[in-house]
């Protein structure tokens, strides 16, 4: 094996950012090769950053998911607004993502006029480019980049993976050089415990329906490693209104039953050993502003009323 010296290597941030639904997530999956942030249909899934990280011979990069960027309206909105704009700044490139479905939105337009402050490189990455014609594609390229400057426009399919890789190169040709900021074999800087919280809300997320997912969280509790090489996972998901306790319980507690099935089964391939995972409601109403619970959702608090 040669030896790899600091001088050699190069890394760079490369932040994703555009609205909720865009396909952020799916986009950070397809490069790292393997799910790392959580993917539903539905807007305002992702929270906080999530970092996933591709590491090749020489080059490491780390990817950040952030959440969408919307008009915030509750706390919460406005700790996951900040963190994607934090995000954006902290980052060496900031890569925005569009759904060419959806188009040149009043909301993607006050996004673009937020990227011009953003002093690193920016990029374009028009994504779901299965869902339109080329004729399509090609104007609503030229309407973007006519009201903000580029240095790249790729057209992707996060979904099929279509692009993805020359977007990658691209980003490998234009990182700083450094030394690496994660291990060659890390895939991610989320630990066990909020990978696993992060998967039931996502079979949460996907299960129940209306305004439960926006206010709910899920939180892991205890994560502990057993002598026999399996996991036992405690996890509570908090609701704010008690009428919703009933829905996530279901009728004799079948939906939270096949939401820690489905919880259960993804961790098990995930991790390859047995997984005893144990699901608990609690109704807090308040918990959309209680500090704590944004710790644990790693944002920070917004202070000032909500
Ligand atoms: N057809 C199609 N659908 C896609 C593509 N990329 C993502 N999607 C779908 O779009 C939806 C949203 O994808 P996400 O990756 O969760 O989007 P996001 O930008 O992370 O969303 P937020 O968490 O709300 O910020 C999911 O249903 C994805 O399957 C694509 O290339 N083509």
């Amino acid at each position: 094996m040669t030896e790899i010296t600091p001088t050699d290597t190069s890394c760079g941030f490369i932040a994703l950012v555009g609205a909720p639904n865009a396909g952020k997530s799916t986009l950070l999956n397809s490069l790292v090769g393997t799910k790392v942030s959580i993917v539903t249909h539905k807007a305002q899934t992702t929270r906080s950053q999530v970092r996933g990280v591709v590491t090749t011979d020489k080059s490491q990069l780390v990817f950040i998911d952030t959440p969408g960027i919307f008009a915030p309206k509750r706390r919460l909105d406005r700790a996951m607004v900040d963190s994607a704009w934090g995000g954006a700044g902290d980052a060496d490139i900031v890569a925005l993502i569009v759904d060419v479905d959806r188009g040149l939105t009043p909301e993607l337009e006050k996004l673009l006029e937020g990227l011009d402050n953003i002093n690193h490189p920016r990029i374009l990455i028009l994504n779901k480019i299965d869902t339109i014609k080329n004729e399509e594609l090609l104007k609503l390229s030229e309407a973007i980049n006519a009201n903000l400057r580029f240095e790249a426009t790729f057209m992707i399919s996060a979904l099929k993976g279509y692009g993805v890789s020359d977007f990658m190169d691209w980003c490998i040709k234009h990182i700083p050089p450094g030394p690496w900021h994660f291990p060659e074999d890390h895939l991610t800087d989320l630990t066990m415990a909020i990978t696993a919280a992060e998967i039931t809300r996502e079979k949460l997320f996907l299960r129940v329906h209306d305004e439960i997912p926006y206010n709910s969280t899920v939180e892991t509790e205890s994560f502990k490693i057993q002598k026999d090489g399996s996991y036992k996972i405690d996890q509570v998901i908090y609701l704010s209104r008690e009428s919703h306790k009933k829905i996530v319980l279901g009728a004799g507690g079948q939906t939270i039953k096949s939401i820690g099935a489905e919880s259960r089964k993804e961790l098990m391939a995930m991790y390859e050993v047995p997984i005893h995972l144990f699901l608990f409601v609690k109704v807090r109403e308040k918990w959309g502003d209680d500090p704590e619970r944004y710790r644990e959702m790693g944002l920070e608090y917004p202070h000032g009323k909500d």
